[in-house]
């Protein structure tokens, strides 16, 4: 596999040449893939929470997600006692949502790309904030009315990625996220059911004992 100039100044050895891992049909694990934007990556989102600040969401049961959560782009999932759904505008500021940094936009696109989606133009920058124990539950990415593949980014603390498969009861794989990994997943298996073990006590240089994401969709 080749890497793009965009990708392969400054990784670590042993990483720069990690192969991509197929997870599934459609669906990619590419190691380290953005490891040397992670920097450029992480000063993006800090960004974008300066102008949207990250929040808890409520769910529609009325449990407080353990995640932080902000987004950019012209739309941004949101959740609350109404339900899930994507909104316009930032409820917590009445304001829209700010615009997509245009290096996230673009290092998205490379990595869709990547794994054979070519033209993505996210529409959607969701970031997420795990600190320690933090977790995300087993889910199906189903709210976008669209179906882009979904690219999404890893920085700072490693996690343990859960894989599912697009039936609830299919075999959940466990696989370990870094600072720089990526994975894509579209096609066959663009519902498929994925999650986030609950995030280790651990340190990273770039994030202290946070786990950053970032998921790049189109939703409309
Ligand atoms: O944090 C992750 O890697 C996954 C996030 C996710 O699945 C989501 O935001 O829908
Ligand atoms: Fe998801």
């Amino acid at each position: 596999m080749t890497q793009g100039m965009l990708f392969n100044t400054e990784e670590p050895p042993g990483r720069r040449d990690a192969p991509a891992q197929a997870l599934a049909p459609g669906a990619w694990l590419f190691p380290g893939l953005v490891h040397a934007r992670a920097p450029a990556l992480l000063s993006a989102i800090g960004e974008v929470v300066r102008r949207a600040p990250l929040r808890h969401m409520t769910t529609p049961g009325g449990g407080r997600m353990s995640v932080g959560m902000s987004g950019c782009g012209a739309r941004v999932w949101v959740s609350d006692a109404a339900g899930y759904r994507y909104e316009t505008h930032d409820p917590r500021t009445g304001r829209p949502w700010p615009t997509m940094p245009a290096l996230l936009r673009d290092i998205a696109g490379e990595c869709a790309q990547k794994a054979g989606y070519d033209g993505f133009v996210p529409d959607s920058g969701l970031i997420n904030r795990y600190g320690p124990g933090d977790r995300m539950g087993l889910h199906q990415d189903r709210d976008e009315r669209c179906d882009a593949p979904i690219v999404s980014i890893s920085l700072g603390v490693s996690a343990v990625f859960l894989w599912g498969g697009v039936t609830r009861s299919d075999p959940v794989r466990r696989i370990v996220v870094r600072n720089g990994d990526v994975v894509v997943w579209g096609g066959p298996s663009r519902l498929a059911w994925h999650g986030i073990a609950p995030v280790p006590q651990a340190q990273h240089p770039l994030c202290g004992d946070v786990r950053y994401n970032l998921t790049f969709r189109r939703t409309a």
